[in-house]
């Protein structure tokens, strides 16, 4: 039996600090233990691990210091683009002058002389730009040579990199490619079929991509509230009809890059066999 003062007696200082030391040992060991477990049970985590060692190293190579990164922007940084490695310049393009100078004027200009522009709410550069058209004429191309010539930071976002099956973390990494791009600015965020990401809403959609969609959309037009804000979303796609309307409206420039015609087809040639050892061989009869 436990002698009735003993019930009684207040904890001495020494004991209280004790209690409180193993208080703590367990709950960090609990703690471990169930992140551990975590871990262990969740199939993405190399994924994970590989991802953010790749965005390390490629922050390292564009050149980005002192930026803090939350694991679901490392996760985004590891599309980014290196630029050394993007060899895209307007000089790769041939047939598209008109495009070319137009994105110049309507996108680049604006973002690089932002002092002359300063004033204006209407020449300040679309946060949001379309190339639209048949495949293989040009529209990754375009969206590169874009950032390249401009200097922009380029994030190709692979529509899959927002699909987590934990429930909450699509949205998370929505908002980092957002967070990401603005530490990061001026940055292109480029979607090459952006159909099928942003398609337009039904009701058969899952409740998880729905919220993403329109998540998606709010973070953008907080970029369009930002007039200091230089971050471009730019998106390809072969199938503009199937675009939510509701992103065609955040989408004001919009770029139509159709098949060639004769001539231009004449200047891709040239420019794709300008430096290669050609012989023409003329038989006659
Ligand atoms: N105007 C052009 N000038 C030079 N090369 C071109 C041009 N258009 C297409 N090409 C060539 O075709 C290839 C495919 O182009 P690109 O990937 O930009 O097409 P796309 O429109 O983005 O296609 P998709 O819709 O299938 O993604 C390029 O790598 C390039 O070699």
């Amino acid at each position: 039996m436990v002698p009735a003062e003993n019930i009684t007696r207040p904890l001495g200082r020494n004991e209280v600090i004790g209690l409180l030391f193993r208080l703590t040992i367990f709950g960090a060991v609990t703690y471990f233990t169930i992140k551990w477990m975590v871990d262990a049970i969740d199939p993405t985590r190399k994924q994970k691990v590989e991802a953010q060692k790749q965005a390390e190293k490629l922050m390292r190579q564009i050149g980005v210091k002192n930026v803090k990164l939350s694991e679901y922007e490392m996760s985004i940084a590891a599309h980014l683009v290196d630029p050394l490695s993007m060899q895209i310049t307007w000089r790769d393009i041939a047939g598209l002058d008109e495009v070319i100078t137009e994105l110049k004027e309507t996108v680049i200009l604006p973002v690089q002389k932002r002092h002359l522009f300063q004033g204006s709410r209407l020449l300040q550069p679309p946060k949001g730009v379309l190339l639209y058209g048949p495949p293989g004429c040009g529209k990754t191309l375009i969206a590169k040579a874009t950032a390249k010539e401009a200097g922009f930071r380029f994030i190709n976002l692979q529509p899959s990199t927002l699909t987590d099956k934990w429930y909450g973390e699509s949205q998370k990494l929505a908002a980092a490619v957002f967070s990401l791009a603005v530490k990061l600015q001026p940055s292109i965020i480029f979607i090459d079929e952006i159909d099928s990401f942003l398609r337009s809403r039904s009701s058969s959609d899952h409740e998880a991509t729905a919220m993403m969609k329109a998540q998606f959309m709010s973070l953008w037009d907080g970029l369009d509230t930002d007039h200091h804000c230089q971050v471009i979303i730019m998106g390809a796609t072969n199938r503009p009809q199937d675009l939510d309307s509701a992103i065609l409206r955040r989408m004001p420039t919009r770029f139509h890059i159709n098949q060639p015609s004769v001539r231009q087809r004449e200047q891709i040639l040239k420019l794709i066999l300008d430096n290669e050892n050609v012989i023409i061989f003329i038989i006659l009869y």
